[in-house]
């Protein structure tokens, strides 16, 4: 019997160095579909550079993105834009445009990318924020809103065009823990209602016990680990360790189990 197809990302040998310095020393990688999808790692590891790769803000110097077998930097620009239409990236500060209400954020991917009829938009757009449970704040303006509020806006604009696959950089950055568990929450629910593909970059130990169903371990451009929420504090890597057990929290949990 044939196997189901799953979707995925697969990363092959992504190397990306700037002006004679390596960031990313050959990256290979599989990120699964329905699943978030870690990268972890230090600041400074090339975790950014390396979601840059992914989705064709950087063109990394050697290797291959594939996006369900297809080769995203195959030079067929039309078959890259058809790829860049399935992707939703939540970026890290948001970006929300601050002159425009809640809504018309949302709205914002639909007038570029789509013909839809006003009220085709209006109701795809009342479904994302009703899905992020932001309904009754679609006419207030981004600066009437708390920044767990926002990271919610940017993920109802992240999945208003039906994506396969999500990015998200640092989604956590500048919430307090609580909020940022729901943030957490929210992107894994949405990822396995619409089985997306989802790529989160983190260095949030919270996350990666929360939602880490997939992760792999960058360390100064390399990969030095791939593993689950489940095995990762079983890990023989000193990289990894060190970095996970930074956390005193944690650090006495382990000594304490
Ligand atoms: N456009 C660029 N030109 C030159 N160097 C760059 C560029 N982008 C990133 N770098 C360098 O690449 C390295 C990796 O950066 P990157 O932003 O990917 O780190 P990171 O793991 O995401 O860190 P952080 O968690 O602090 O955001 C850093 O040394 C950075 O200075």
């Amino acid at each position: 019997m044939l196997k189901p197809i799953k979707t995925m990302i697969e990363i092959k040998n992504i190397k990306k160095s700037f002006n004679g310095k390596d960031v990313l020393l050959g990256i290979d990688g599989v990120f699964k579909k329905g699943e978030t999808n870690l990268i972890i790692g230090g600041s400074g590891t090339g975790k950014s550079v390396l979601l840059k790769c992914i989705i064709g803000l950087i063109k990394p110097d050697d290797g291959r993105v594939l996006y369900d077998g297809r080769d995203f930097y195959s030079g067929d620009k039309d078959a890259m834009q058809s790829i860049r239409r399935e992707m939703g990236v939540l970026f890290q500060g948001g970006a929300l445009f601050d002159s425009q209400t809640v809504a018309e954020n949302v709205r914002f991917p639909l007038n570029m990318l789509t013909d839809l009829s006003a009220s085709e938009k209006n109701d795809r757009v009342n479904f994302c924020l009703e899905r992020v449970g932001l309904e009754q704040a679609a006419n207030r303006m981004p600066s009437e809103i708390s920044g767990g509020m926002k990271k919610r806006v940017g993920i109802a604009r992240a999945i208003v065009m039906n994506p396969k696959y999500l990015f998200c950089d640092e989604p956590n950055s500048g919430l307090d823990p609580l909020t940022a568990v729901k943030i957490d929450e929210l992107i894994k629910e949405i990822t396995e209602e619409y089985q997306i593909t989802t790529i989160v970059i983190t260095h949030d130990m919270n996350s990666v016990m929360e939602i880490g169903q997939n992760i792999i371990f960058l360390y100064q451009g390399r990969k030095l680990w791939e593993g689950n929420d489940a095995t990762i504090t079983q890990s023989e890597v000193p990289e990894l360790n060190e970095f996970l057990f930074s956390n005193k929290l944690l650090r006495d949990l382990r000594k304490s189990g």
